[in-house]
């Protein structure tokens, strides 16, 4: 471990003896941005746990601050304050170097624009990825993980929306992330598509076990998750657990 890594101490592993440490803590975190003189809190004292192996849903309405979060917790951006750990090493505290290794080694992301090379067959979208990874599960299986073996040389042109969003969970997943980080993912598809990304990703979680955050707007979606957590106005509004997770194909939006 680096000088520069702060090791947290606080996990508290004595409250439940069933739980191991979380992979994820979020300690009173803030995040404001100055637009001119004012000032927008997008994120006012979030404190959370996510534990391994574990699918949440981030719920909250147009700016409550969802990907403010997910940025912060993928180390795309920073807090004004507070805290992040992953595995107890505070990431808040690491350096540019540190942040990136967190990012190419551990974190996966999914947005709701795919951002496929549209010159790169499935495969060698997927490729780029496994090539610079340490330890990846080969492209080919990474994209029959996603019920797309039938498909590694089509061009992103030659895919639905739908196909072309369970390769970038692919290329997501390809590196092993111990975190997937899903920004809206399936925001720009119909219910039936969505409903079928929904299910890869769920599948990911599932097989690999993957802790998996996903971000919507959508509150159907809650139901196939662990844990639910409503942001409202930058502030933790509700968090629940859900007794069963559903299965994608029976939400109903
Ligand atoms: N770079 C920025 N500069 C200034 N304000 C920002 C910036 N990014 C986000 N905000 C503001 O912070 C608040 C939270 O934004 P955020 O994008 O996190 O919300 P969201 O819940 O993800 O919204 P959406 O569902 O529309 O993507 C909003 O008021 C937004 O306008």
């Amino acid at each position: 471990m680096k000088s520069s890594q702060v090791v947290d101490s606080s996990v508290d592993v004595s409250a439940n003896s069933q739980q191991r440490p979380p992979v994820l803590r979020i300690s009173d975190l803030s995040k404001f941005y100055m637009m001119g003189e004012v000032r927008v809190d997008a994120l006012k004292h979030i404190s959370l746990e996510f534990h391994a192996g574990e699918l949440a849903v981030l719920l909250g309405a147009s700016g409550s601050g969802k990907s403010t979060l997910l940025n912060i917790i993928g180390g795309l951006d920073v807090p004004s304050s507070g805290k992040l750990f992953f595995h107890g090493r505070e990431m808040t505290a690491a350096t540019e170097a540190e942040l990136t290794a967190y990012r190419r080694r551990s974190i996966g992301f999914v947005f709701q624009f795919y951002n496929l090379i549209s010159s790169l067959s499935a495969l060698e979208n997927v490729q780029l990825v496994t090539e610079i990874a340490d330890n990846p599960m080969p492209a080919e299986e990474a994209l029959r993980l996603v019920d797309l073996g039938h498909r590694l040389n089509h061009f992103p042109a030659q895919l639905s929306g739908g196909e072309q969003q369970r390769v970038a969970i692919a290329r997501a997943v390809a590196k092993r992330p111990e975190l997937l980080l899903c920004d809206e993912p399936t925001g720009a598809l119909d219910f039936q598509t969505g409903k079928l990304v929904l299910d890869v990703i769920e599948k990911v979680n599932r097989e690999i076990g993957t802790t998996t955050l996903v971000i919507t707007h959508n509150a159907s979606i809650a139901g196939m998750a662990d844990r639910v957590v409503r942001l409202r106005s930058g502030e933790i509004s509700e968090e629940r657990r859900n007794l069963t997770r559903l299965s994608p194909s029976e939400l109903v939006w």
